[in-house]
Order: structure tokens, then C-alpha cells, then sequence
């Protein structure tokens, strides 16, 4: 048994058998609510079937309420789902060793490791996962999986591309709920006429590994993602919550076949403030591991703008936000991670 003070790897987590003084959290009584109870009422993020005549209205509220929503009917097939699931699960049931050789480099986003916004926090999260930023997975995957390499890139092949044009549908959708649609978005507009591809995103497969004490122990932190929206699958394992002010914190229950979408800080941007870009995090299990695979959807391909839209910015709702690129975004987020919309807020005079 490794000893409070060992200096833990990642891969292993889930064979320990106390909680590393590393990874102890210091959790009020109201912050350490654990799935399935989550806050004191029992609510939860809507369920909203996009097959529903009245769909945008109810994205729109579900964005202005919530910032986040689960959707039914999204066309994204079962079997693809299980799929990018199961890729999942191979990987993560891999000895530690063979994982490293999947390991993001210093700079790189690509690879396996500990969360990106470890970085801003004092203790040590219960989690591991493999980002797929850019093509650079394929090596990794043909080093882990000289043999199943060509399925495997496949996989995530179809998925990306299912997930992009569950998001471009998603976008149009919401714009719908804002009066607005893609032609009042340069970008937006460009991209859907010319067929070309919405460009940036990143797959992210977390796991979560049983833990020897789950209300002291956190997956990941709260945080906001920095992108447009996340479409996340959840496996039938719970632990994701979203913060809501009335609340506190909410527990997301999976529900077979059904995707959570998340308005990241970039579609806050979009809205000029009204939509919240929710803040989440995922709590753990004592006896059951879980998996969840995140697509963070960046929006328009090079260095593109964003900007709120001009269209719904007006002498009412002055423009709050500067426009800034996903990129340049992100380079913001990760010097000062939860000030990063601070950090691009236009101050406008008070009459
Ligand atoms: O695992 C989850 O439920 C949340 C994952 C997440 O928030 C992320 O990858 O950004
Ligand atoms: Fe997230």
C-alpha cells in the first residue's frame, strides 16, 4: 500500500487504497455534496429532444437559465457512442507505462496526463485523460496500438465528425433563440456556405478511477470551458455537477443514449453576457470507475474572431466583451483561468 507521502502516478489511482495527502481536498460541508444527492431541491439541467417543434425556445431558456442542457434525438448513433467509449476504456485499463508513452509533451496539448487546470490548484485531482488535440494522436495510437491502430483512428474519426455537425446544429439552433442566425456571423456564415469545416475542437476522454474516499477526493475542479460548447458523454456512471448561484451544485444524472452540452466562456462571448458559460466539475466513486468524453467545440477554423453579435449588442446591452480568438483565448485562460473573461471585458461608461 503506498504510503500517504509517495509520490502517486496518475495511471494508478485506482489501486490505492487511502487518499494521498495530495489529494485531499478541504470541502465545506456544502461543496462536498457527492452524486446521486445533489442540492438540497432536486432539479436538474433540462432534457431537451432536438426533434421537439418548440427546440429553440427551449435551448434558449435552458442557455439563459442553466448555460448547460442534455439532449435526446441528437442523430449521434448508440453504437458510435459505445465505441468511443469502449476506445476509452482499452486505453485507460493499460498499465500505467504504456500510457506514458502517450504522454502530452511540456508544450503540447495532445497527449495523456493529469487535467490541464491542475496548474491552478493547490491539490492534486482524481483523474487522468487523453486529449486529442490535432493529428498528433495517430502516432501516439499506432504506439499503443500497432494492431488495432486503423480501427481505432477511425473511431475517433467519426466521431469528430459527428460531433462537429452536432454542433453546427446546436449553434444554428441557439442563434435561432437569440433572433439572430449564422448569416449575422461572418464566420458562421462563411463556413456553412462554403462547406468547409468548423475547424477547431478537442476530444478530451477522461477517466475517473474509484477512490478510496470519494467526499474528500475531486475528479476535476470547477472550472468553465474555454470554448464555444462541450458535448460530453457521460457513461452511465454519474459524477458530473453544474453550479447554479440558487442552488449550488447540481448533479448531472446520466441517462442512456442522452449528451450534456455545456456554453463555454467563447458562446458567453457570443451572447454578450446572456448566456452563463456554466461552471462545473466531476466528483468521484468509491466502488464504480467512470468515463466520460468531452468535445469542446473551438468554432471557426485559424485566427478568427469572436465577438459579441452586433446584432443583439445594442444601446441596451452595451457591448461587454473584446473580440478574441479561441487561441489567444486560451492563452488568457491558462495565465489567469477564472479571470480570463475579466481579463477581456470592455469597460463602458455607467450612462
Ligand atoms: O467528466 C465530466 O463529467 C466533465 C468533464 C469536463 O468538464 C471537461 O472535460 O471539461
Ligand atoms: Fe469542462
Amino acid at each position: 500500500m503506498p504510503s500517504i507521502n509517495e509520490d502517486v502516478s496518475i495511471g494508478n489511482l485506482g489501486s490505492l487504497q487511502t487518499l494521498p495527502d495530495s489529494f485531499t481536498w478541504k470541502l465545506t460541508a456544502a461543496d462536498s455534496i457527492l452524486p446521486p444527492s445533489s442540492a438540497a431541491v432536486k432539479e436538474s439541467i433540462p432534457v431537451i429532444d432536438l426533434s421537439d417543434p418548440d427546440v429553440t425556445n427551449l435551448l434558449g431558456n435552458a442557455c439563459k437559465t442553466w448555460g448547460a442542457f442534455q439532449i435526446a434525438n441528437h442523430g449521434v448513433s448508440q453504437s458510435l457512442l459505445d465505441d468511443v467509449e469502449s476506445l476509452s476504456k482499452t486505453f485507460f485499463d493499460m498499465p500505467s507505462e504504456r500510457k506514458l508513452e502517450a504522454a502530452s509533451s511540456n508544450k503540447g496539448v495532445s497527449g495523456y496526463g493529469e487535467p490541464r487546470i491542475s496548474l491552478f490548484f493547490e491539490k492534486k485531482m482524481w483523474s487522468e485523460g487523453l486529449t486529442i488535440a490535432d493529428g498528433s494522436y495517430r502516432n501516439q495510437f499506432l504506439t499503443i496500438w500497432p494492431r488495432d491502430y486503423t480501427k481505432y483512428c477511425g473511431i475517433i474519426e467519426e466521431y469528430k465528425g459527428e460531433m462537429e455537425k452536432l454542433a453546427s446544429r446546436l449553434l444554428s439552433c441557439i442563434l435561432g433563440s437569440l433572433g439572430v442566425t449564422v448569416d449575422d456571423i461572418e464566420w458562421a456564415k462563411k463556413t456553412e456556405k462554403s462547406e468547409s469545416k468548423m475547424g477547431q475542437s478537442v476530444i478530451r476522454l477522461n477517466h475517473y478511477p474509484v477512490c478510496p474516499e470519494p467526499e474528500r477526493a475531486m475528479g476535476l475542479a470547477a472550472h468553465t470551458d474555454s470554448c464555444l460548447l462541450t458535448i460530453l458523454h457521460q457513461s452511465n456512471m454519474g459524477g458530473l455537477q453544474v453550479f447554479k448561484e440558487e442552488s449550488g451544485w447540481v448533479t448531472v444524472e446520466p441517462i442512456p443514449g442522452v449528451l450534456v452540452v455545456n456554453i463555454g466562456d467563447l458562446f458567453h462571448i457570443l451572447s454578450n453576457g446572456k448566456f452563463p458559460s456554466v461552471v462545473h466539475r466531476a466528483r468521484v466513486n468509491r466502488t464504480k470507475s467512470r468515463i466520460s468524453i468531452a468535445y469542446l467545440w473551438g468554432g471557426p477554423a485559424g485566427e478568427v474572431e469572436i465577438s459579441p453579435i452586433s446584432k443583439i449588442v445594442g444601446p441596451v446591452g452595451p457591448c461587454l466583451y473584446r473580440p478574441v480568438t479561441w487561441s489567444e483565448y486560451l492563452r488568457i485562460k491558462f495565465e489567469v483561468f477564472d479571470k480570463a473573461l475579466d481579463a477581456i471585458g470592455v469597460v463602458n461608461p455607467t450612462n
